[in-house]
């Protein structure tokens, strides 16, 4: 009899009748293996040891042991033999796109994947993420950020938890086809991003049967749509990043998702805000694509904003990307992380629609290369433009803002980067500035910028759309006792106590952020704030006159007399279409 499993598992005792016990067989029977040699396998193997108990207990004649040890021997002698087949099999049989992890098809394909995927019953395990949107479901701010009423439900947006794949393999189907989708990380971005094996670290793998990529274009296709009509509501902003995301080891984007800002938020001259809005809106036509394409212009539209801090050039650009329906790409070259072969990668990595912001170009301190001579440089490695300049009898450009340091772009890696010939099309630049002079010549011409767009201090009506916007709304809310009228009385007289074109509309906001929606708060403490504000900023002066016409904006150190709107611009060289049925938010 063997020892009771459940309380000794233990080697059995090895006397000659016991093991006769347990291996009955003759030395002739076939697979037949001798006894010290069972016994050195269970001994140094105990799992088979309890394996070889229970199977005794299951069938006490035994014997099975023997094909179960000859089955794991085949196994280990053809496991090379089985990876080599079906890595075989997998490269016969298969096609697989690689994605790197920050790409914005990832983020695509990550939230189908989530969707239709991973939240479905039978998942065992995902990675949750915070959705990263900005307090939309707060009343107040979405009425201050989207401009939506009271009774418009809110938009459809991933405002709490996201589930998404987890580090691994995942089998799913898309009709009747399968597709295996890989997900890797875990790895040092900056340096080995290639691992051992040749695999890209932090990627995502498609894989699907069959010899044509069309399957798995489809499908990141069908990833694509689906975040443009899910995520309704939020816009994807990228940033070009300090180099901890990217897989190439250099500054890569970072992303977060933000709640659409609406074109009606912005305050600008609305003849001036419809004219930008039709421009961009045709620019992403068909029509105007093909138009590019016929007369073998590179594709691509770019605009300058330009104007005093705090104006809403960076808003009105997010809002115009909120408007096109496409993600907004930020580069701040001040940061003195980007080089110019980065600059170009980043540009090289963009997608087809999208706008890409150059925020605050002009302190930037990017410039063309100084001479040869006087960087003590050989002379072949001095910017071409330099040279044709003294050919032309002309010095060559200084920095464009010398005093600062030394920017790692230089003037022409941001023009390559920008139109170069190896530069992607399709998308729509829009360069900010507060100091448009200071810039060269070769960055705002023709071509580069088209639409000069000039972003001035509060006007009289925008005082009152932006009181109505902050504190208006949200009195009406709050108070069923006011009513429309009321608001906009106390918007003009609010609007009457600030003098136009004197502040931003970024210090008129931080006040009215500060009354908390109380509009009587705002119309009582509004004087001393002006008198205030005029006593800190010392380059304006305000008269009575100020107080009466917007023309009549007294500054110290004037600008150039330009109206809130486009100071210049490049249209379509072809004949103007009929949008007058456009709508506008
Ligand atoms: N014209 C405007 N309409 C509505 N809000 C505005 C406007 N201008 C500024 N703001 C508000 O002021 C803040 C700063 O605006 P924004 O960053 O767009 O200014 P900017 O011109 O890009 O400034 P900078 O030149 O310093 O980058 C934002 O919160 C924005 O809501």
């Amino acid at each position: 009899m063997p020892p009771s499993l459940s309380t000794d598992l233990t080697v059995p005792p090895t006397t000659a009748r016991e093991s006769d016990q347990l291996w009955p067989e003759p030395l002739s029977t076939p697979g037949y293996i001798p006894r010290h040699l069972k016994r050195t396998a269970t001994g140094q193997f105990p799992i088979l040891e309890i394996i070889q108990r229970i199977l005794y207990r299951l069938k006490p004649s035994g014997g099975d042991l023997e094909k179960l040890l000859a089955l794991i021997g085949l196994y280990q002698a053809i496991r090379p033999l089985y990876s080599h087949l079906k890595a075989f099999c997998i490269w016969a049989c298969t096609v697989q796109v690689i994605i790197p992890d920050n790409d914005a098809v990832a983020k695509d394909v990550l939230a189908w994947m989530g969707s239709e995927v991973i939240s479905q019953n039978h998942t065992r395990s995902a990675m949750l993420v915070t959705g990263g949107v900005h307090n939309i479901n707060d009343e107040f701010q979405r009425r201050i950020i989207l401009g939506t009423s009271t009774t418009t439900p809110p938009p459809k947006v991933n405002d709490e938890v996201l589930c998404l794949p987890p580090i691994g393999t995942r089998l799913f189907w898309v009709g009747m086809r399968p597709f295996v989708f890989s997900r890797r990380g875990g790895g040092n971005l900056r340096a080995n991003i290639v691992d051992d094996s040749g695999d890209l670290q932090n990627s995502l793998t498609i894989m699907t049967l069959g010899w044509s990529l069309k399957p798995l274009q489809d499908f990141i296709s069908l990833c694509h749509e689906f975040k443009i009509k899910n995520l309704t509501g939020t816009t994807t902003v990228y940033f070009a990043g300090d180099g901890r995301t990217d897989p190439y080891g250099g500054v890569g984007w970072q992303s977060v998702s933000k709640a659409i800002r609406k074109l009606d938020t912005i305050d600008m001259d609305e003849t001036v805000k419809s004219d930008l809005v039709k421009d961009a809106e045709y620019y992403y036509t068909e029509e105007s694509r093909s138009f590019f394409a016929d007369c073998g212009i590179p594709y691509r539209r770019g605009y300058l904003f330009h104007g005093p801090p705090g104006t809403g050039k960076s808003s009105c650009s997010a809002a115009l990307a909120g408007h096109l329906g496409c993600d907004i790409y930020h580069i701040n070259l001040a940061t003195g992380h980007i080089n110019d072969s980065v600059l170009h990668r980043l540009f090289l990595g963009l997608p087809r629609k999208c706008i890409v912001v150059l925020e605050d170009i002009d302190s930037a301190g990017v410039g063309r290369e100084e001479m040869p001579s006087t960087k003590g440089q050989a002379p072949g490695s001095a910017d071409i433009s330099g040279f044709a300049n003294m050919f032309n009898g002309q010095l060559p450009m200084k920095s464009a803002n010398s005093s600062q340091r030394q920017n790692p772009v230089t003037l022409s890696g941001l023009l390559n980067a920008i139109d170069g010939n190896a530069s992607q099309e399709g998308r729509l630049l829009i360069m900010t500035s507060n100091n448009p002079d200071a810039l060269d010549a070769a960055l705002t011409r023709p071509g580069r910028i088209d639409k000069r767009i000039y972003f001035g201090n509060m006007s009289t009506n925008a005082g009152k759309s932006i009181f109505k916007r902050l504190i208006g709304r949200s009195a009406l809310a709050h108070d069923a006792a006011f009513t429309m009228a009321q608001v906009e009385q106390w918007a003009d007289d609010f609007a009457d106590k600030v003098p136009p074109n004197i502040f931003s509309p970024a210090q008129v906001q931080n006040f009215l952020q500060g009354c908390r929606g109380d509009p009587f708060k705002a119309l009582r403490e509004v004087d001393a704030w002006v008198k205030e504000t005029h006593r800190a900023s010392p380059g304006v002066e305000v008269s009575s006159s100020t107080r009466t016409s917007e023309k009549s904006t007294v500054f110290v150190d004037p600008p150039k007399p330009i109206p809130n709107g486009v100071d210049e611009e490049r249209t379509f060289a072809q004949p103007p279409i009929d949008l007058t049925d456009t709508e506008f938010d």
